[in-house]
């Protein structure tokens, strides 16, 4: 078993090819205005092509108009759509593309009847809640409110970073990890020791569930 990390809100070439050599499975670009990680779609273009091959690229979008993520998908070759706000299932599935759909947890959020909506999804990302914000807050959720068992793979976010990813996969075993303050040197700008740092303590984090099961 490998867990699958993906760095999110990549604002420069430089920073999110330094990530793909790392090893990073997925770089994400944020088109949410309001968010400080937030990229153009020139800018988007420029970091996807310098990208090396058999890295994903996923885009994300809070609650967007169809019209402007249609733009987007024609400019952009971009694989996978990560939807952060309250979109419906049929909002997100009309684009024919794979796509992700995030839920930002509280303690009376029922994880599983969310996901018999979204049962087409490639993945459920379960993020922090915080009411003065839609994501990349660096806040952390109580990892047991987590299902035992989900049908769709579980994506962890919030509030990662290298001290305690290595914790996060033996507690909850998620298919994939999904940080982006926990990796910056500040809003947008992500640090090269810290994105290093964090793909060491996934490597960790893997070692000691595969021992586990021997
Ligand atoms: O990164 C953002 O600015 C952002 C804005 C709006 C919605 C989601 C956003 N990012 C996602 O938030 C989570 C957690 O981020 P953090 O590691 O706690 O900073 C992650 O899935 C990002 O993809």
């Amino acid at each position: 078993m490998r867990t699958r990390v993906k760095f999110c809100g990549f604002t420069r070439v430089e920073e999110a090819v330094y990530a793909a050599h790392l090893g990073v499975d997925a770089i994400g670009l944020v088109f949410y205005p309001p968010s400080p990680r937030h990229v153009g779609i020139d800018r988007a273009i420029e970091i996807v092509h310098a990208l090396p091959a058999f890295v994903s690229v996923v885009a994300l979008f809070v609650d967007e108009q169809e019209a402007l993520i249609r733009k987007i998908l024609e400019q952009v070759p971009i694989d996978c759509l990560q939807f952060h706000g309250d979109e419906a299932p049929e909002a997100c599935r009309i684009y024919g593309k794979r796509y992700i759909k995030a839920v930002r947890v509280q303690e009376n959020t029922e994880i599983s009847k969310i996901v018999d909506g979204y049962r087409d999804a490639d993945a459920l990302l379960l993020d922090a809640y915080d009411p003065s914000a839609k994501g990349g807050t660096g806040n952390r959720f109580d990892w047991g409110l987590i299902p035992k068992s989900c049908s769709l793979p579980i994506i962890l976010a919030g509030g990662l970073d290298s001290t305690n990813a290595k914790r996060a996969i033996e507690e909850t075993q998620p298919y994939a990890l999904d940080v982006s303050s926990g990796v910056e040197a500040g809003k947008g700008l992500k640090d090269k020791d810290k994105m290093a740092a964090f793909i060491a303590a996934v490597h960790q984090g893997d070692r000691t569930i595969n021992d586990r099961k021997i």
